[in-house]
């Protein structure tokens, strides 16, 4: 059986940060995921997951610019020096959270010298991570357009040849209808892959359990490969957070 995490850069967005770790807990989640918690001292974000009794779930590296911009640059060539340090900046941050996972985002790019350097500095960072989980998780075009990850078949291509343990796909269920469509057949061939899910409804990005995706089967397909992972909530609310927790209630 999965584990929940909420995703707060999504959910319980009424309250300031902080107050969003007891929202949480009181909802029943057992977890958390914040995008780019940077902005934030990461005392105050360790105490209040310790006062909720929540695990840190998963953060993103950071965009180019800290307060935004493109997501992330791994795979644009010539950024290097850049990736590295503040990839070591990420690795500080989530090692003081004990984060479960680090997702490691591509950037816009394209062509054979951005795959290249991609690989160059994800073998770089798991050399330099060992013991910290790192994620890849391919975006749709639609909501990132020139993602440099734009396909489950690429991200997995990639984590099968830097071959590491700690480096592996972070399924976002939500990005796998909009890129595949088929989302049981994409999990069937990338289950193997799989470090973390994320899911969320869709269209819209809503609430999971409504719309096009079939989450009863999918959660089937998922305990049937015997993942034990975490499943982040990564969705945007049709109405207030709370209104919209029935199917966590129903998992
Ligand atoms: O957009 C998504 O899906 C994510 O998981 C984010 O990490 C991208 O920032
Ligand atoms: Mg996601």
């Amino acid at each position: 059986m999965a584990r929940f995490a909420a995703n707060l850069t999504y959910l319980f967005t009424e309250l300031p940060m902080l107050q969003r770790f007891a929202a949480a807990r009181r909802a029943g989640f057992d977890g958390v995921e914040i995008l780019f918690p940077y902005d934030l001292p990461a005392k105050e974000l360790i105490a209040a997951a310790q006062e909720s009794s929540l695990r840190f779930v998963l953060m993103n590296t950071p965009p180019p610019n800290w307060a935004g911009g493109p997501r992330g640059f791994a795979a644009e060539p010539g950024n290097e020096t850049r990736f590295r340090s503040d990839f070591d900046r990420a690795l500080r941050y989530a090692e003081a959270l004990q984060v479960a996972h680090l997702h490691v985002m591509a950037g816009k790019a394209e062509g054979p010298k951005a795959r290249e350097t991609l690989l160059r500095n994800l073998e770089w960072a798991c050399a330099r991570a060992p013991e910290m989980s790192l994620t890849l998780e391919p975006m749709n075009s639609s909501d990132m357009p020139g993602y440099f990850l734009d396909s489950f078949d690429l991200a997995s291509e990639i984590i099968d040849e830097i071959d590491q343990p700690n480096l592996g796909l972070q399924f976002d269920v939500y990005q796998a209808h909009m890129i595949h469509g088929d989302v049981i057949h994409t999990w069937e061939r990338h289950a193997r892959n799989t470090h973390h899910i994320q899911i969320a409804g869709c269209p819209g990005r809503h609430e999971p359990r409504a719309g096009e995706i079939n989450y009863a089967g999918f959660f089937r397909a998922v305990d049937a490969a015997g993942f034990r992972g975490w499943v982040g909530a990564e969705y945007t609310p049709r109405t207030s957070t709370e209104a919209g927790l029935r199917w966590l209630r129903s998992a």
